[in-house]
């Protein structure tokens, strides 16, 4: 388990982290977004002892990192993949790690299997594409069998296969009840592999929620619908109270009512429908909405 307590840290003028409170349980994927410039690396930074807070505190396993007897056993972390010496082998790298926190070496080649880099294990590190990087260093927050483990955008340069390759293998990670922190700007990947969400922005904790709950109070739902006689469904929809919009194809989509309501007022004004469907927004389109005053960076229309 991770705790972050009221965890601050300022570069000067600039406050990247502001107040932050949240935990990562275990036995399940916390996902940890925000826009450019949150403060979600500064905060991973602080978690394993990298940076010093400003104020507040992070613990692992009830512990700030530095006091941890054994670190690499408590917690396993990816932040960057191309800070390894890349004149070694990726088993000499491992062999290294595992020596110097005082690992067995039978951990080096159960990690090589798990990353699927057991083939290339003798080869320098220096001709490895930035994808074998990133199991690489998955391979190595794992070597300590940890009960927590941190990655930030552990899915950066990973080709379809890659992707997938990291969903299942955090899912079952939190599935064996470690307690899983994930960085990623890929909207469509967190919301299938995260179940709990931190979302920062500014430095400031934004939600702290389920993954669907975070959708349900952020996303926007409407429903679509279509009749057999569209302009009757037109007259009917323009017509009437509701909060309805034409879309393509005589469709159209109306806010802040529930199919039920919609298909009675059709049936009772003899009006046909083919299609009621209810559309949620995607866990990118709820994200956008609630961070869209916390963007540090921001196209602007010219
Ligand atoms: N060493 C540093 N010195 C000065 N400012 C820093 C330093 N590290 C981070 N910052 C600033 O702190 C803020 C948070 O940065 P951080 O890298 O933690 O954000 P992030 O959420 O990880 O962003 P990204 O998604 O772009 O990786 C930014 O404004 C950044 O410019």
């Amino acid at each position: 388990m991770i705790e972050v307590q009221g965890l601050s840290k300022s570069y000067g003028e600039t406050l990247a982290v502001d107040g932050l409170e949240f935990e990562v349980r275990p036995g399940v994927v916390t996902g940890f977004l925000g826009p450019n410039g949150a403060g979600k690396t500064t905060t991973m930074r602080m978690i394993l002892g990298l940076d010093r807070p400003t104020a507040g505190r992070a613990l692992v396993a009830g512990r700030p990192y530095a006091e941890l007897a054994d670190p690499l056993r408590q917690v396993g972390a990816l932040l960057d993949a191309h800070a390894v010496h890349g004149g070694r082998t990726a088993r000499g790298h491992l062999r290294w790690l595992a020596h110097s926190n005082d690992l067995p070496e039978s951990r080096v080649e159960a990690v090589l299997a798990q990353v699927g880099l057991a083939d290339v294990g003798r080869k320098r590190i220096k001709g490895f594409s930035l994808g074998m990087r990133q199991r690489l260093g998955v391979a190595a927050a794992l070597l300590g069998d940890p009960p927590v483990l941190m990655l930030d955008e552990p899915v950066n340069g990973l080709d379809p296969e890659g992707i997938r390759w990291i969903r299942t293998l955090l899912r079952g990670l939190a599935a064996e009840g470690r307690a899983v922190l994930v960085s990623s700007h890929l909207m469509s990947e967190m919301a299938l592999t995260a179940d709990h969400l931190v979302v920062i922005g500014r430095g400031r904790l934004l939600a702290d929620s389920t993954t669907p709950d975070f959708i349900d109070r952020h996303g926007r739902s409407r429903v679509r619908v279509r009749a057999v006689d569209a302009e009757k469904l037109a007259a009917l929809l323009s017509g009437s109270r509701l909060a309805a919009e034409p879309v393509d194809g005589g469709a159209w989509e109306v806010t802040g009512a529930e199919p039920e309501s919609i298909a009675s007022l059709a049936a009772a004004n003899g009006v046909v429908l083919y299609e009621i469907t209810v559309q949620q927004d995607s866990l990118e389109e709820a994200f956008m909405r609630m961070t869209a005053d916390s963007v540090e960076y921001r196209a602007v229309a010219a």
